[in-house]
């Protein structure tokens, strides 16, 4: 009998920490473990790839992590994903384990029945789904309905949806769950973080585990090795999206994304405040990217959830590269992208 390979499958909100906890993941592996990863990400920066490159050492090189851009992954299974995984598998040197970290906005159920294909099946096996959540964002009731409204709607109308996009999404997210992360525990204080864990408890199959975490600081042995054999259970985790809409269209046709690049800017200060102003004015969920700050040798890479902006210089520039200051902007549709470009094109020199 072959030893499947087993597959971690992160999902999660946008900027809810995913890609740091792979990061940590990988940084904190057992030493000599091979890990594989795949990243799909929402908006075609490649913002992931980029912090993620060479942050494994030898446990992940840079050729065993492959990119899945084109949409997002529960989308794409047929013609990106089983072909990405396959060619993975045929390599000669072989994985001891996969990382799957799946875009913010995707659905895992469609992900997790692929593999139950039968050329996924007979190698590979998930090891468990983990789903980070976003302790801040759940406090500031980000994926919260506006009840009264959505009871009136639904008064006119049986057949409307009675979840807001991102809250069926994270109730979607949270039912594929073998494990919850939850993340950013440093932003909220012990009471709110009570109040988040007991509404996510609630929401959860019975065994499956809680941790808290911040800037994804998990004990990576609690991750890797879970054994859940997720896709052969697929059945108890439904996907209400799937139920209430029948399959056809996908959670994240309710959201747009974008990329821009602004050729100079005046500086740095001054570029992050029209970014928060822009966010706040125009209901932006997520921006990242990296920006060319005057006189800087390092491109200052920039990262907002909400209106949460941080930023940090992670690399100097290479001779040669262009240095130019390039964004990527996602929200629910419709997304004003004339009024957002032409509000950060403020920051122009
Ligand atoms: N304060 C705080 N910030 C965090 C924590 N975890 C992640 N962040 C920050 O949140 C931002 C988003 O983190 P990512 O790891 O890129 O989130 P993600 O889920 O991969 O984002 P997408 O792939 O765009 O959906 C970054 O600026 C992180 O540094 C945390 O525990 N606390």
């Amino acid at each position: 009998m072959t030893t499947k390979i087993p597959t971690t499958v992160i999902t999660g909100f946008l900027g809810a920490g995913k890609t740091t906890l792979v990061r940590h993941m990988l940084a904190h592996a057992p030493k000599g473990k091979r890990i594989a990863l795949i990243i799909n990400e929402f908006g075609d920066l490649g913002v992931d790839k980029d912090i993620l490159a060479g942050c494994g050492d030898e446990t992940c090189r840079e050729e065993d992590m492959v990119e899945l851009s084109n949409g997002c992954i529960c989308c794409t299974v047929a013609d990106e994903f089983i072909p990405t995984m396959q060619a993975l598998l045929a390599r000669e040197e072989k994985f001891d384990h996969i990382v799957i970290e799946t875009s913010g906005l995707a659905l895992p159920q469609p992900l997790i029945r692929a593999f139950n294909w039968p050329e996924i099946k007979a190698q590979v096996t998930i090891d468990g789904v983990v789903t980070i959540a976003d302790a801040a964002a759940l406090a500031e009731g980000r994926f919260a309905s506006d009840e009264a409204a959505v009871d009136a709607q639904r008064r006119q109308d049986e057949m409307l949806d009675h979840e807001t996009p991102l809250g069926e999404l994270f109730e979607d997210q949270l039912s594929a769950a073998d494990m919850i992360v939850i993340n950013k525990t440093d932003l909220v204080d012990a009471a709110t973080l009570e109040k988040v864990e007991a509404n996510i408890r609630a929401e959860l199959r019975p065994g499956v585990g809680v941790i808290r975490a911040a800037n994804g600081h998990v004990d990576v042995a609690a991750l890797l090795g879970m054994g859940m054999e997720s896709e052969a259970d697929i059945a108890n985790r439904p996907s209400h999206h799937e139920l209430e809409h029948g399959g056809e269209t996908h959670e994240h046709d309710d959201f747009d994304s974008f990329s821009l690049s602004l050729a100079a800017i005046r500086g740095k200060d001054d570029l992050l405040a029209i970014i928060e102003d822009t966010i706040r004015s125009h209901d932006v969920l997520r921006l990242k990217g990296f920006a060319a700050i005057p006189g800087a040798a390092a491109r200052l890479a920039i990262q907002a959830v909400g209106p949460r902006v941080t930023a940090y210089f992670d690399r100097p520039w290479k001779p040669g590269e262009d240095k130019v200051t390039a964004l990527v902007v996602i929200g629910e549709q419709p997304l004003d992208r004339a009024a957002i470009t032409r509000s950060l094109e403020r920051a122009a020199a």
